[in-house]
């Protein structure tokens, strides 16, 4: 685990004193998509927020690039390349896409003209819209500006809260085609997802939450070809 990007090691978290998440040990390497399903209520929101550094940690650590981010403030934790998605309010809608995106880049003030380039070359329907109020977009399209005010932060990881959440199964696919384009970008992606399969299906590894604990993680081929996993986790594939 030394040579993850983003490490995660028995991290316990919750909400004031209750932990509703025990002793959590996960990593991220570079480059890689790594999901975490497992069923509502599991503690997988409540696990990304810990690490985006919006809960605190009761116990354990976690480490980007080797140094210690537990506990310490949302701001400081982008500023060290992280970038969370959360699944609700990620995107202002009152304002246009084009001052989210600006929003998005209060990290590094000098590199705003440059960054929303970057994230209009990789969202080009964004470029169309880019004067265009975000509360009045298709619920596709406002995830793919919640992805660009992300990757404003110029990112090493990007945290995903259930991506594909109240998409149509058509801009459920776009979605994930947008994951794995960041992720191409050389962006490590840790994203939890309800549509389980699809998610495997471009991770490379899965983790699986059950009951505040990790239950399981493993290579996403070995966790779709498990039978266990796909009876406990999956349902069928459609
Ligand atoms: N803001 C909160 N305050 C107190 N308890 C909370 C809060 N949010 C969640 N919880 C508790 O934490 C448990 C785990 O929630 P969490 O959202 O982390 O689960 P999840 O695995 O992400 O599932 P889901 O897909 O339902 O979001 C919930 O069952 C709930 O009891």
């Amino acid at each position: 685990m030394s040579e993850a990007l983003l490490e995660v090691e028995n991290v316990s978290t919750g909400y004031g004193k209750i932990d509703i998440v025990f002793g959590a040990s996960l990593g991220v390497a570079a480059g890689e998509i790594v999901s975490v399903i497992g069923p509502n209520g599991a503690g997988k929101s409540t696990l990304l927020k810990a690490i985006a550094g919006v809960l605190r940690c009761s116990a354990g650590d976690i480490r980007i690039k080797g140094e210690t981010v537990a506990n310490r403030p949302p701001s400081e934790v982008a500023r060290l390349g992280l970038a969370y998605v959360p699944q609700e309010a990620n995107v202002f809608r009152q304002m246009t896409v084009d001052e989210n995106l600006t929003i998005g880049g209060w990290v590094d003030r000098g590199h705003v003209r440059e960054r929303r380039e970057r994230v209009l070359e990789l969202f080009p329907d964004l470029r169309v819209h880019l004067g265009t109020r975000a509360g009045n977009l298709s619920g596709g399209q406002r995830q793919m500006v919640a992805f660009g005010m992300a990757l404003m932060v110029a990112p090493s990881v990007l945290l995903l809260d259930e991506p594909s959440a109240g998409l149509s199964p058509k801009m459920v696919a776009e979605m994930f085609a947008a994951v794995k384009k960041v992720n191409a970008t050389g962006v490590a992606v840790l994203m939890i997802e309800q549509n389980a399969i699809q998610a495997l299906d471009i991770s490379h590894r899965g983790v699986v939450m059950a009951g505040g604990e990790i239950a399981l993680i493993d290579d996403a081929s070995a966790l779709l070809a498990s039978e266990n996993v796909s009876e406990l986790y999956l349902g069928t594939r459609r």
